[in-house]
């Protein structure tokens, strides 16, 4: 994996930074938690590989019931690596997905991993009780057709279920190489040990330089590019299997560096679909956007257009580095800075890496930017005012909020 960082600097784009203000940004003498840093080669991946294979002796369909970092993790690395695998994430309070889920899958042969680390979470628990509902119905046992990835303290710890896994000593969104975020790829076969093994790949000596540390670089760039007036942060994988890496990006980012006022709005987009859509306005909308583009590097498929004038005899892969080319001079035209991320191929070790390297530039441009990167405090008030309007007591001056913003003042 590479990081082109050329059409960040000045000498390309108007309000540009240069080498030096990257290097000397502070970015290497950054802290990164150990637990974080040294997750991959803390993550026993051969482990999680035997139980996902136990798993796929028994099961022929994994459901992850998860939200937040307790899914996306996981989403990503199988939609990355195995994307036409029986695995499916339940990440969402909607009967309707989740009744359409359980009418497609053999229940009696799926497996449903139950992952959580605080083991509280409303949606995680509700969405589990259906479905241990569901096979009891269906006359299985739900213990035999469940596991569960949980913290330590954890009310999920004390499930009867088949197998429990200790959830990662990380928050959870940055838990994508351990277990949470491997088990359902090792049912599906992926080689989670190249995947870890490519986040230990991105783990560089501590005394790097910046710019010896894609991590720290990219942590610099976002922060300094947003202390310039960058206010938007556009994740654009070309290529559909890493659209959910794009949501991975969305919530570590947000959810890391939106505080005290501060932080980049991250937007999700797929390239080269959103140059239909979305960069009309990274083009000519405010000049308050940096836009990273994830190149995949070449593909097996060597579709080839044939007899249509100039596509004559061109692949799609070639028509994708074209346009992906394309839309970079065009922003640069526009003084829009943005950032390559070349993969050599979507493989397990360049998604390994793609992840921890984006885990350390979040943590470095939140340090920079003086917030925690590992918190996140403005979500709890929603949720307790969820449990108040439910009936819970304990959150009866959050339920009172949430009656007075339901009186209408005003429909149309
Ligand atoms: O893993 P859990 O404790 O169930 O938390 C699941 C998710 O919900 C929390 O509210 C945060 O928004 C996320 O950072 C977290 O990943």
């Amino acid at each position: 994996m590479n990081v082109d960082l050329s059409n960040v600097l000045e000498e390309r784009v108007d309000g540009g930074l240069t080498r030096d203000k990257v290097a000397e940004s502070g970015a290497d003498e950054v802290d990164v938690p150990e637990n974080v840093a040294r997750l991959p080669e803390r993550t026993d991946a051969g482990e999680i590989a035997e139980a996902g294979a136990r798993l796929a002796e028994r099961f022929d369909a994994f459901v992850n019931i998860g939200i937040g970092g307790s899914s996306l993790g996981g989403a990503t690395v199988v939609d990355a690596l195995a994307p036409d695998a029986p695995v499916y994430f339940v990440d969402n309070v909607d009967p309707d997905a989740l009744a359409r889920l359980l009418d497609s899958v053999p229940l009696r042969d799926t497996v449903f991993s139950v992952v959580s680390k605080s083991g509280r979470t409303a949606e995680t628990v509700a969405n589990y009780a259906v479905v241990r509902d569901a096979l009891r119905e269906a006359g299985v046992e739900p213990s035999e057709n469940t596991v569960v990835t949980t913290g330590e303290a954890s009310p999920l710890r004390d499930a009867d279920t088949r197998a429990t896994f200790t959830f990662a000593d990380v928050p959870g969104r940055y838990s994508a190489l351990s277990t949470v975020g491997l088990l359902p790829a090792a049912f599906a076969g992926v080689d989670v040990e190249s995947v870890v093994r490519g986040g230990e790949d991105g783990a560089v000596e501590r005394d790097a330089g910046v710019l010896d540390d894609a991590g720290r670089a990219l942590g610099a760039t976002n922060h300094l590019l947003g202390e310039g007036g960058v206010r938007a942060s556009v994740m654009m994988p070309y290529a559909e299997r890493l659209e959910t890496f794009a949501d991975w990006y969305v919530q570590i980012w947000a959810e890391s560096l939106g505080k005290d006022g501060t932080g980049q709005t991250p937007v999700r987009a797929v390239g080269a679909t959103d140059q239909h859509s979305l960069l009309q306005l990274l083009v000519d909308g405010p000049g308050d956007k940096l836009v990273t583009f994830v190149d995949p590097g070449g593909s097996e498929d060597g579709f080839v257009v044939e007899d249509e004038g100039y596509l004559n005899g061109v692949s799609l892969d070639e028509l994708r580095s074209a346009e992906l080319d394309a839309t970079r001079a065009s922003l640069v035209r526009d003084d829009v800075p943005n950032v390559r991320v070349e993969l050599d191929g979507v493989t397990p070790e360049e998604v390994g890496e793609l992840l921890y390297t984006y885990e350390i530039a979040t943590v470095v441009a939140g340090r920079l930017a003086g917030v925690n990167p590992f918190d996140q405090p403005g979500v709890e008030w929603g949720k307790r005012a969820a449990r108040g309007a439910l009936g819970d007591d304990s959150c009866a001056e959050e339920r009172e909020v949430v009656g007075s913003v339901k009186e209408t003042l005003l429909r149309v």
